[in-house]
């Protein structure tokens, strides 16, 4: 395995509520070095530039914050990408979509020549699309853009499971799977706790309609939150550090995480070997019938708004194209 480098950096692009969540994270976890955020706004990543230093003077964190241009992370060991629109209350993730592709096409061509040996971790949404052509986009191995997918997703059906089993959630061996949007599906089959199947745990709760509203639960949560608050940063912000620093540390732990899957054809999320060149390797997973039907119409409706979304890209591209030789003309 890898040793980890003396100097490490951490790219975080957009510093509003989750880049800034995700970036004091690092800070107190001492995941890297040093974290570069880049915004366009300027007052806005001046001023969360200084009041992130501010949390670096005391304690010892030892990682430094500056503010950097988009070709500075280019450079970076991870680039996190949380910039882009948000959803409004009742909004879907896939509604983000054109104006989130925009700005992620944008970012790659302003942080060329990216470095071969950069990770990229995909944080906005609809984040299993934008995992699918961010690879596509910076030319990257697959093996290295990675999404953050159905980690919160997951981390939500460990705490409501918790709850209801009365155990700690870190005892919860449980994955919601596929897309990190509305045909998500959890694994039931494979759930469990410590090395007992979830079914012996909960022998008469586990009927299907106690499935569906867990399934609810864990679908509607981002929603719920943003009725209340505007946003949702700190559980994101909290898994995207982590992701940090399994790759840079070369943990080599396994989390569901979004990937490009050969044959789907698609980025989603299924369980993943994370280590410091990224996607180290996906893990087998055994699905029963449902949930492998599941997992295919997921894949069928990414795989949709992929084609439509290619289609607006390649306009996009073409009207740059006409664009500039106006100009040259
Ligand atoms: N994958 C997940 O589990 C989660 C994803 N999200 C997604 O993360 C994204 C960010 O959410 P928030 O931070 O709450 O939004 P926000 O609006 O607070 O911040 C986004 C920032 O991106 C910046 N930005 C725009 N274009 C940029 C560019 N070209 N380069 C660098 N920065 C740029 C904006 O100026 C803004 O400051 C959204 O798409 C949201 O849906 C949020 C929570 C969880
Ligand atoms: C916003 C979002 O994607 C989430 O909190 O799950």
């Amino acid at each position: 395995m890898d040793q980890p480098k003396l100097k490490t950096t951490i790219a975080v692009l957009g510093c509003g509520d989750v880049g800034a969540t995700l970036a004091y994270t690092l800070i107190l976890q001492s995941v890297c070095s040093e974290v570069i955020l880049v915004d366009p706004k300027k007052e806005l990543l001046e001023g969360q530039v200084r009041d992130l230093s501010d949390a670096t003077y005391r304690g010892g964190s030892g990682t430094k914050i500056r503010a950097g241009t988009h070709k500075d992370a280019g450079q970076a060991d991870i680039v996190v990408i949380t910039a882009g629109a948000k959803q409004k209350p009742g909004e879907s993730r896939l509604s983000l979509l054109s104006r989130n592709l925009h700005i992620l096409s944008s970012i790659f061509t302003s942080m060329a020549p990216i470095s071969p040996h950069t990770i990229l971790l995909l944080v906005a949404n609809p984040v299993d699309i934008l995992t699918y052509f961010a690879r596509k986009l910076s030319g990257l191995p697959e093996s290295q853009v990675l999404g953050t997918g159905t980690s919160l997703d997951s981390a939500r059906l460990r705490g409501i499971l918790a709850q209801k089993a009365e155990v700690a959630p870190n005892s919860i061996d449980a994955y919601v799977l596929g897309e990190h949007g509305d045909s998500q599906f959890i694994a039931w089959s494979s759930a469990a706790i410590g090395i007992t199947p979830l079914r012996l745990v909960l022998p008469d709760q586990l009927t299907p309609d106690f499935k569906a509203s867990i399934a609810a639960h864990t679908r509607g949560a981002a929603g719920a939150i943003i009725r209340a608050k505007g946003c949702t940063s700190y559980g994101i912000g909290n898994i995207a550090a982590s992701i940090c620093k399994y790759i840079l540390f070369d943990s080599r732990s396994v989390r569901p995480l979004s990937f490009y899957q050969p044959d789907l054809d698609c980025c989603l999320s299924m369980p993943a070997v994370v280590g410091r060149r990224g996607i180290i390797k996906a893990m087998p997973v055994e699905l029963d019938e449902d949930e492998r039907g599941q997992l295919l119409d997921c894949a069928r409706g990414l795989r949709a708004v992929i084609e439509g979304a290619e289609a607006e890209l390649s306009a996009d591209v073409k009207l740059e194209k006409a664009l500039e030789m106006d100009k040259g003309s």
